[in-house]
């Protein structure tokens, strides 16, 4: 259950995401999608109730869950003033994941060839987001939890997204995310958990 300001956002709410899955929350503006995803990267605490890892609950070893969970806020999470690279350097740093391959060839596949060395302020939004999610290419976190991945990408971010979360579940991983828009792809089927607006 959880309550923000005066209002219960849901209560009897029971979701168990297995490794190989895609779940979609879904719901209008203010239903309670991102306080859920917060809930379950156990950022916020419900009033009831509690979230498990491989059935442990998270609040009893913070520091295993955290190495196996990937969270990205709604907001891009790109500092400014650094440049793509600078970022994506300051992700691996964060992560504690080592660069497997130079930060130049991450930075291609997310489609930002050529704006390596730009200040992220200088660049548009949907570039801006495609740094941030340059994390989904450099970390191995099996969970990934995402909201509004999609907000701001183009028709070609759009499908690099789709193909990065085909391998990552094909692999074994499993995604949480919110998505305002319909995920139209043959590469995975999605569930989808739907909250209303309760007044
Ligand atoms: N930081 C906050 N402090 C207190 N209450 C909050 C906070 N953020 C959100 N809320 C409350 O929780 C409710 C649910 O917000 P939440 O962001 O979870 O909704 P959402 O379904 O993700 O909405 P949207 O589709 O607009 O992103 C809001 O109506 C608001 O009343």
């Amino acid at each position: 259950m959880s309550i923000r300001g005066e209002r219960m956002l849901f209560s009897d709410l029971q979701l168990s995401v297995h490794a190989g899955e895609i779940w979609q929350i879904v719901g209008p503006n203010g239903a309670g999608k991102s306080s859920l995803l917060r809930i379950l990267a156990g950022l916020l605490t419900p009033q009831a109730g509690s979230v498990a890892f491989q059935q442990n609950p998270i609040a009893e070893d913070r520091e295993t869950f955290y190495q196996n969970l990937l969270f990205i806020g709604h907001k891009a999470g790109v500092k400014a003033e650094l440049t793509a690279i600078e970022n994506l350097e300051f992700y691996a740093a964060v992560q504690g994941v080592e660069l497997h391959e130079p930060p130049y060839e991450i930075l291609a596949k997310v489609g930002l060839v050529g704006l390596e060395d730009i200040p992220a302020q200088g660049l548009s939004a949907g570039q801006q987001r495609r740094i941030a999610l340059a994390r989904l290419w450099l970390t191995q976190a099996p969970l990934w939890i995402l909201d509004e991945p999609f907000t701001a990408l183009d028709v070609e971010g759009i499908a690099l997204l789709h193909t990065r979360f085909a391998e990552h579940l094909s692999a074994g991983g499993a995604i949480v995310l919110t998505s305002h828009q319909e995920l139209i792809t043959e590469l995975y089927q999605v569930k989808a958990l739907t909250l209303r607006y309760q007044h």
